[in-house]
């Protein structure tokens, strides 16, 4: 039952946990004559301060009795003890205890009012020079900086850790600039939806017809639909869907876009006739991947024969004979600047790849591999023997002071290679290409290695479709499967699905089988089942080494509740198995977990001692250790990596029993299990289908029923997304 909100006041006795980016803390006040423990977001808050907390008393199941505070306002000390406190925990910066002591000594009460109104003064007291008094004024003059404008933002409904994000984009400034125009909360950094800002806007009484409204709505609606994979919109659809949105006449939307392309703010660019808007980023994106892909082509291919002769050595060297069309992707990719080579499960591109690698390094050209998720680079690694990374390890990825993620690797520090090879290039968005590309030599080489038919990247573009479509590069499709790949039937089944056969659903000889369910609730105690009893009995492989995929997260058999229920079953509550909870859920040891962002700070230490920085999306671990006091989290990742979460972090966080066909890509594993219990048009169709089913290497089961499947196969909706790429690629080689 919800408790009502009370309010309580009392002097900090302590902070014990502070997160400077989001403000969470767990403080001690003193309350009616004892220590009450308070958690909530206090940024800026120090020993000796009064506070007053909104919020209710909780029972921690660890802790006892605490107070979860939903608001805090302080109140500056006002007795000379409660003053001393608060200076001497470093509330100032360059006052320590000791001269916290002489100060409140020489000033006593009046002590913080000398400190703001005349710092000079400051210079009675032994061992503050002139300059170290302006220091401090100037220092508490920021404090209180920080205090107005959160008081201010407050106001507005806005969090303490979107304030302080504000306050550090803008320092004293931010009152202004909001007053003038709150829209600008709804930049990356600050990262405020447009709907919050038109609500405090409404607040500001700002006109609904106001130009800084209109620009915010066209921004919006085209970062938007960057989540929906589009670069760019028609011009025609991004006027309308903008003007229904803020529920506008056409006109002045259509003005304030006229006059934001004049002023480049916005970029018109025809594709194949239709008039498309690009935000300003985005068309860089592709205009420089365009002009880069173009000048690494341009290079005249060396057309000796000496790499028919390193080939056939190759073949000799290990036993092998190479089908033509890998013969010429391996001959190509040697002779040219740029090079794609794409085909589907078992057709053998990663031993292609692998013949490259050996016959470049041969040739004593340093090759550097790379992949867009941690996972893949695993197996390219596995696979091909070279160490792969990801790219954003590779680039040397990390966060600036503000909080916005950077390459160390660019223009001005260009990466030791001659050739890059990087695979799943299905799944890179073009601002990531974008970034790789400006970090390549322009004499290195590029070879990309994908298959055309996978779910496109989930960020913006379409970027290995659009290039190989464009037909103006070489590109080599190997479409022979092999031997060894052709008696799977999960690879035979996967062709087949490509060209919308329904596969064999009645064997039960192979590596692929398919599992009639009884209706949903069946279906759901069916997976339960395989995973906990059947499938560990009959192949001896782990629960742990079995992933469930689902089209969909919602639903009786969609991820979310699949990993409630799997989690009860596999992994159930016990005395020795502490929980803690994140955003309303709660995470036990022994769950099987995985993280939702690229995170390049989190730290992680492998068994050997070795430690390292980087946990990335898709990446998947076990936790290990949860304590519930200082609110911390171990997880397992590969086996090998331990990287220590704080309560903030689990967000990235999700259960990963089951999880969607779309987080599965770039991922294999060894036994599959496809839920297709929640048939969905939009979620249903044949590449989603064919990308689920290449996830799993040995065992694949699908539970469902045959009309789910032979729905799927038939749709062959292809994902339609606009985007730039392939008319700036036309347009500079013609
Ligand atoms: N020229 C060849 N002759 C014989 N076998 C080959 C040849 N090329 C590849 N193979 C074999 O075919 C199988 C699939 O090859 P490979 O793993 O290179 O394909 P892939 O396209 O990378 O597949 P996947 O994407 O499923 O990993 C492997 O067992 C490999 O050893």
């Amino acid at each position: 039952m919800e408790q009502p909100l009370i309010q309580i006041s009392g002097t900090v006795e302590g902070v014990i946990y502070k997160n400077e980016e989001n403000g969470f803390a767990v403080i001690d006040i003193e309350y009616q004559d004892e220590l009450l423990t308070a958690v909530g977001e206090f940024p800026d808050v120090h020993q000796g301060e009064e506070v007053e907390l909104t919020g209710c008393f909780v029972n921690h199941p660890t802790f006892g009795r605490q107070f979860k505070a939903s608001l805090c306002t302080t109140r500056l000390p006002a007795t000379t003890g409660a003053l001393l406190k608060y200076l001497a925990s470093g509330a100032i910066k360059g006052i320590g205890p000791v001269m916290a002591r002489r100060i409140v000594d020489e000033f006593g009460a009046n002590t913080l009012e000398v400190i703001e109104r005349e710092p000079q003064r400051l210079c009675a007291v032994r061992g503050i020079t002139p300059k170290k008094a302006e220091q401090i004024g100037e220092e508490y003059k920021r404090i209180f900086g920080i205090r107005t404008v959160m008081a201010f933002l407050t106001q507005y409904g806005l969090t303490p850790a979107e304030s302080i994000r504000v306050w550090k984009m803008w320092g004293a400034m931010a009152q202004e600039i909001v007053t003038q125009n709150p829209y600008r909360l709804c930049c990356d950094f600050i990262g405020i939806s447009f709907d919050r800002a038109d609500d405090i806007a409404r607040q500001l009484q700002m006109p609904l017809s106001a130009p800084e409204r209109i620009r915010a709505a066209l921004e919006f609606v085209l970062r938007h639909n960057l989540q929906n994979g589009h670069t760019c919109l028609p011009k025609s659809r991004l006027l309308q869907v903008a003007t229904d949105y803020i529920a506008l006449e056409e006109e002045p939307v259509a003005q304030v876009l006229a006059a934001m392309l004049e002023e480049n703010d916005l970029v018109e660019y025809m594709v194949r006739g239709k008039s498309m808007v690009f935000l300003p980023d985005l068309y860089r994106a592709e205009g420089y991947i365009a002009t880069r892909l173009q000048m690494m082509t341009a290079v005249m291919p060396d057309s000796g024969t000496k790499w028919d002769k390193a080939i056939a050595a190759q073949e000799k060297k290990l036993d092998i004979t190479y089908a033509d069309s890998q013969r010429q992707a391996i001959s190509s990719a040697m002779r040219q600047g740029f090079v794609v080579l794409t085909g589907g499960p078992g057709t053998g591109k990663t031993t292609t790849m692998a013949a490259m690698i050996s016959l470049f390094e041969e040739d004593g050209k340093k090759v550097a591999l790379c992949a867009p998720t941690g996972r893949a680079a695993k197996r390219m690694t596995d696979l091909c023997g070279s160490e792969a990374k990801t790219i954003h390890r590779l680039l040397e990825a990390g966060y600036q002071k503000d909080g916005t993620l950077s390459f160390s690797k660019g223009e001005d520090d260009l990466l030791d290679c001659d050739v890059l090879i990087l695979d799943e290039a299905s799944m890179v968005d073009v601002l990531l290409l974008e970034a790789l590309l400006r970090a390549m030599k322009l004499t290195c080489k590029l070879v990309l290695v994908g298959d055309y038919d996978q779910l496109p990247s989930v960020g913006p573009g379409n970027l290995l479709k659009d290039i190989i479509d464009s037909g103006c590069f070489a590109t080599i499709r190997l479409s022979h499967i092999f031997r060894q790949a052709a008696q799977s039937a999960i690879v035979t089944s996967a062709h087949q699905i490509l060209t919308g056969q329904l596969p064999d659903l009645s064997r039960r000889d192979s590596d692929f089988f398919f599992l009639r369910a009884p209706g949903k609730a069946g279906g759901l105690q069916l997976i339960e089942d395989l995973i906990a009893r059947r499938l560990p009995a009959a192949y001896g492989v782990s629960a742990g080494d079995i992933q469930i995929l689902s089209p969909g997260r919602r639903g009786l058999c969609g991820c979310e509740n699949l990993n409630l229920q799997l989690r009860e079953r596999l992994n159930p509550p016990a005395p020795d198995k502490p929980e803690i909870k994140s955003m309303g859920f709660s995470f036990r040891v022994g769950d099987k977990v995985m993280q939702t962002k690229n995170n390049y700070d989190i730290l992680y230490k492998k068994s050997d001692g070795e430690k390292g920085t980087g946990i990335f999306n898709g990446d998947m671990g076990l936790i290990t250790h949860i304590d519930r006091r200082d609110g911390l989290v171990q997880i397992l990742f590969d086996e090998e990596k331990t990287a220590t979460y704080t309560a903030d972090m689990l967000r990235e966080i999700e259960l990963a029993y089951a999880v969607t066909v779309h987080k599965s890509q770039g991922s294999e594993f060894d036994v599959v299990i496809l839920s297709l219990l929640e048939p969905n048009p939009k979620l249903y169709y044949r590449n989603l289908l064919y990308t689920a089913v290449t996830r799993a290497k040995k065992l694949l089961v699908m539970v469902g029923s045959p009309q789910a499947v032979s729905m799927m196969v038939e749709n062959n909706r292809k994902t339609l997304r606009y985007s730039g790429l392939g008319a700036f690629i036309h347009d500079i080689m013609d």
